[in-house]
C-alpha cells in the first residue's frame, strides 16, 4: 500500500431511511481520443493530475459521501494499477468489457454478487469524470433518492446549438436547435440496481449512459443541474484545465486549513 492515504478514512456509512447506496466507477477504458501526440500508453484515468492519478480524485470525492455503503471500481482484465492504492473503502473487480455499457453491466452484476440487493440504489460514475464533488454526489442522492425512478447529473447548455453536415463543401451548419430543454448528461447517474441491471441488458453494448438504458424502458429520469466543472476527460486539451482547477481547489483547501491552525 503506498498511497493509501491519498484517499480520506473510509467513515462509516449511516443506516438510511432512503435506502442503501453503492458507486460504481467504470474504469476500463483505453482513453483513445485522450491520446495526443506525447500520450503515453497509460489509460485517461491513470494520468498524474495535480499529484495524483486521475482516478484518485474522483474516489477521493466519494470517499467523502457518508452514504455510500461502498464503492466497486470496474477495470479491465489484467489492470493492477489500483493495487498499489488498495483502502478498505475500495473493491476492485476486473469486469471490464469492450465499451462502457459492458464494463457497468460487469459491475452491477459484481455489486450483486458482493451483497447489494437489486432494490439498492448504484451511482455510476465514470472514473475519468475527475473533478465531481461530495456536495454534488450527495445533492444528486438528495434530489432522486425518493424518486421512482431515479436521475443524473446535467448541464445546462450555454451556447447555442448548430447541427453540421460534413459534405463536398466541408463542414457546414444545416441547422440551429431550441436549447431551451437541451441538456449534457454528466454522472454521476443514480438508479435502483435491478432496474438498472434489467435496462443495460436490453439496451445492448453501444448505450452510452445508464439514463438512456432506462429511458429505452419509457421512464424519464430525473435532471440534476451541476455546474460545468464536472466535466468528462476526453481529449487532449481537457487535462491542462482539470490539473488548473484541481490545483486551484487543493490551493483553497490549504488556505483554509492554515487559517483553521491559525485559529487555534
Ligand atoms: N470499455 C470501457 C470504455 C470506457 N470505460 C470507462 O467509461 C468512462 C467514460 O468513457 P470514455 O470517456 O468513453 O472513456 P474511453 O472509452 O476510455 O475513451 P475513448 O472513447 O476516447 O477511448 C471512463 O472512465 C472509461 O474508463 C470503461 O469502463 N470501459
Ligand atoms: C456517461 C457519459 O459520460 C455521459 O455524458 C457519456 O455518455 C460517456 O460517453 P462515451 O461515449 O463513453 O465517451
Amino acid at each position: 500500500m503506498t498511497e493509501t492515504d491519498s484517499l480520506p478514512p473510509p467513515s462509516p456509512a449511516p443506516l438510511s431511511a432512503q435506502g442503501r447506496f453503492w458507486a460504481l466507477l467504470p474504469c476500463a477504458g483505453v482513453g483513445a481520443r485522450a491520446a495526443g501526440p506525447t500520450a503515453a500508453s497509460l489509460p485517461k484515468q491513470y494520468h498524474l493530475l495535480a499529484g495524483r492519478p486521475v482516478v484518485l480524485h474522483t474516489l477521493a470525492a466519494f470517499a467523502g459521501v457518508r452514504r455510500l455503503l461502498g464503492t466497486l471500481v470496474a477495470v479491465a482484465p489484467g489492470d493492477h494499477f489500483l493495487d498499489a492504492h488498495a483502502h478498505p473503502a475500495l473493491r476492485v473487480v476486473p469486469c471490464g468489457g469492450r465499451t462502457r455499457a459492458d464494463t457497468v453491466l460487469g459491475g452491477l452484476q459484481a455489486l450483486l454478487a458482493q451483497g447489494a440487493q437489486p432494490g439498492d440504489w448504484v451511482l455510476v460514475h465514470d472514473a475519468a469524470r475527475c473533478l465531481v464533488t461530495s456536495g454534488q454526489i450527495d445533492a444528486l442522492i438528495d434530489e432522486c433518492a425518493d424518486d421512482s425512478v431515479g436521475g443524473l447529473l446535467a448541464q445546462r447548455l450555454a451556447d447555442t446549438l448548430k447541427t453540421g453536415v460534413d459534405g463536398p463543401d466541408g463542414l457546414r451548419v444545416v441547422g440551429t436547435l431550441e436549447r431551451s430543454d437541451k441538456w449534457l448528461a454528466q454522472t454521476p447517474q443514480m438508479f435502483r440496481i435491478g432496474a438498472l441491471l434489467a435496462a443495460m441488458a436490453q439496451a445492448g453494448p453501444h448505450v452510452t449512459d445508464e439514463a438512456s438504458a432506462m429511458e429505452a424502458l419509457g421512464l424519464h429520469p430525473r435532471l440534476v443541474p451541476a455546474g460545468a466543472q464536472n466535466f468528462k476527460l476526453t481529449y487532449p486539451e481537457d487535462f491542462a484545465l482539470a490539473a488548473a482547477l484541481l490545483a486551484q481547489r487543493q490551493q483553497g483547501e490549504s488556505v483554509v486549513s492554515t487559517s483553521r491552525c491559525e485559529a487555534i
